[in-house]
């Protein structure tokens, strides 16, 4: 694909609108096309109205800046913005791969190959956001299936929809917007947090990818608020010791206990399971794309 070209004076007319690929509170996302290049993009639109009325316009400014600086394989490409009288429109990276969160619901459960690579992926897009991080210093990213695509050549991308608090994505999974599932005990605390917040999601995404459901899982918030502060983790019989061990050591109370993103990158679940080279030759062939 050519890249798509830099242009501060898009419109609208620039694009061939496709099909709707998601909405949430604030706007939808279509497929679209830039019609000089052909390049496809996904056309993320928002409402001024509706930002305006829930003060969301200075975060969506400010989450456009960030976004727009992050370059990696593993992050969703914020390519540029516009707007007209009623409308702000994103022009991000389009993932042909769709949503995680969809695809954990058709396949139930992933083989630890596949969600062995997701994991390794995702480290490599938080070691970059926490170097970033240093910079922004607020860059804290939940990590959860609602909020991860999958690319071209099976490639991960976190894309981060947070800041648009587009809650219907979540609220997906169960009425109660089961969003609790992913909380660390320290924010269920009230406690500061930091990125290692990050480890705690990752410990739970990966439970949820092998296993089919979250590790705290159960009918009512209450004791799923209760289960992730007394960290009742239970793994069903025929859960291999390498996933215990990595899980294990991701979802500890105290965040500094938790295992550091290198060491998750070497876990032996990962380095057993994680096919690494061909994840590092899709970067490189993803880079020839570009
Ligand atoms: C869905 C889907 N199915 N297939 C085959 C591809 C996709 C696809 N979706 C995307 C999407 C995409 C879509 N919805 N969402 C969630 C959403 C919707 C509205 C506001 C905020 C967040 C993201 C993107 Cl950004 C970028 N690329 C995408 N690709």
């Amino acid at each position: 694909e050519k890249k798509i070209p830099k242009s501060s004076s898009w419109t609208v007319e620039d694009f061939e609108i496709g099909n709707l690929l998601g909405r949430g509170r604030f706007g939808y996302v279509y497929c679209g096309r830039e019609k000089q290049t052909r390049f496809v993009v996904a056309l993320k639109i928002l409402f001024k109205a509706q930002l305006k009325n829930s003060k969301m316009e200075q975060q969506v400014k400010r989450e456009i800046e960030i976004q727009s600086n992050l370059k990696h394989p593993n992050i969703l490409r914020l390519y540029g913005f516009f707007h007209d009288e009623q409308r702000i429109y994103l022009l991000l990276e389009y993932a042909p791969g769709g949503e995680l969160y969809r695809r954990m619901q058709t396949e139930k459960v992933l083989r630890e190959s596949e969600a062995a690579g997701y994991v390794y992926q995702l480290c490599n897009a938080l070691n970059y956001l926490h170097t970033k991080r240093v910079i922004h210093r607020s860059i804290i990213v939940d990590i959860k299936p609602e909020n991860i695509l999958i690319g071209k050549y099976g490639i991960l991308k976190l894309a981060d929809f947070g800041w648009s608090a587009e809650s219907t994505s979540t609220c997906k999974r169960t009425t109660l917007c089961g969003t609790l599932d992913y909380l660390p005990p320290e924010m269920l605390n009230g406690n500061g947090y930091d990125e290692k917040i990050d480890l705690w999601c990752l410990g739970v995404l990966t439970y949820e990818m092998i296993i089919g459901k979250p590790p705290f899982d159960s009918q009512t918030q209450h004791e799923t608020i209760r289960m992730i502060r007394s960290i009742e983790l239970t793994f069903p019989t025929g859960t291999s010791t390498d996933l215990r061990d990595l899980i294990t050591k991701l979802l500890r109370r105290n965040p500094a206990d938790r295992l550091p993103l290198k060491d998750v990158a070497q876990h032996v679940w990962i380095t057993k399971n994680a096919d690494i080279a061909a994840i590092e030759d899709s970067y490189v062939k993803r880079k020839k794309t570009l």
